[in-house]
């Protein structure tokens, strides 16, 4: 079967910067990825790059069958979901909408309604409130909810369009143990829908079952990528995070903390 995604020894420059050097990544069908690193480690130019913002400056490109450069980007964006933290800023698109119409406008990649809409199209965002364990907030406006509550609600949102590929940046920032939990517990069903996950994070922790694979960035570079449990390595980690740390397991599921005695400047 194809890769998901192929990179090949990908460079990213912008103007004098090394954004990304020597990027060879693969994803095969049913993994699921995580993105580890520290601020300014390329992360997001690499998601750009994978959802087809950003062309490479050298190396080749391949995702979902598209090669960059013999493709049209365009298209292959419709094939992507993206949910980040950071479309909590377009929020005030969504007004006093209901969230079945804010779920239903993830088919048209707009902030509103613009077209006319199928009965199918309301019956799959009842669907998908059901499958998402969201169906009490029909009705309800979006601007009305929690901020976890507005996180899945953008999930459901991303699956309308039947995305082959979810990018997650940061998806849990800013929300409580609670909304965290029930934020994770929606991934069983998008990797039930058989779209793949790139999942970017700075709290391993968020690394849960339905997470296979990892890969670790450290200024531009990849440090380690593989199976989760093979990546998730105290010394890979410390190099990445450029500070000792420790790593348990509890419960299938990584914790991170810093080694006694590290004094940080
Ligand atoms: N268009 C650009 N022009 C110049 N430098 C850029 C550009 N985009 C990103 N950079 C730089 O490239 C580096 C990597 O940025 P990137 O946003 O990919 O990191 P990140 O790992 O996503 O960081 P964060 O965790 O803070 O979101 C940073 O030093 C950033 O300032």
């Amino acid at each position: 079967m194809n890769d998901i995604v192929s990179l090949k020894n990908v460079a990213f420059r912008r103007g004098e910067n090394e954004i990304l050097q020597g990027i060879d990544w693969r994803i095969q069908p049913d993994e699921h990825w995580g993105i580890l690193g520290l601020n300014g480690s390329g992360k997001t130019s690499l998601l750009n790059i994978v959802s087809g913002y950003h062309f490479p400056s050298s190396g080749e490109v391949e995702v979902l069958g598209n090669l960059f450069g013999k493709t049209n980007l365009p298209e292959l964006r419709k094939k992507i979901g993206f949910v980040s933290s950071s479309l909590d800023r377009f929020a005030d698109f969504f007004n006093k909408e209901k969230v079945e119409r804010v779920i239903v406008s993830g088919k048209f990649a707009s902030f509103g309604i613009y077209e006319q809409v199928a009965p199918e199209d309301w019956e799959k965002a009842d669907h998908l409130l059901e499958s998402l364990r969201l169906s009490y907030l029909k009705g309800k406006p979006y601007h009305l909810l929690s901020e976890g509550e507005k996180r899945r609600v953008l999930i459901a949102r991303a699956l309308m369009s039947d995305p082959k590929m979810l990018i997650l940046d940061e998806p849990c920032s800013g929300l409580d143990i609670l909304s965290r939990e029930q934020f994770l517990g929606v991934l069983e069903e998008v990797v039930g829908s058989k779209c793949h996950i790139i999942y970017v994070t700075h709290h391993i922790e968020e690394l849960v079952k339905e997470i296979t694979h990892v890969l670790l960035l450290k200024d531009g570079e990849i440090v380690a990528k593989g199976p989760k449990e093979d990546v998730l390595k105290p010394e890979l980690l410390s190099e990445t995070y450029k500070v000792p740390v420790t790593v348990r397991w509890e419960q299938n599921r990584p914790w991170l903390a810093v080694k006694e005695e590290t004094t940080i400047r």
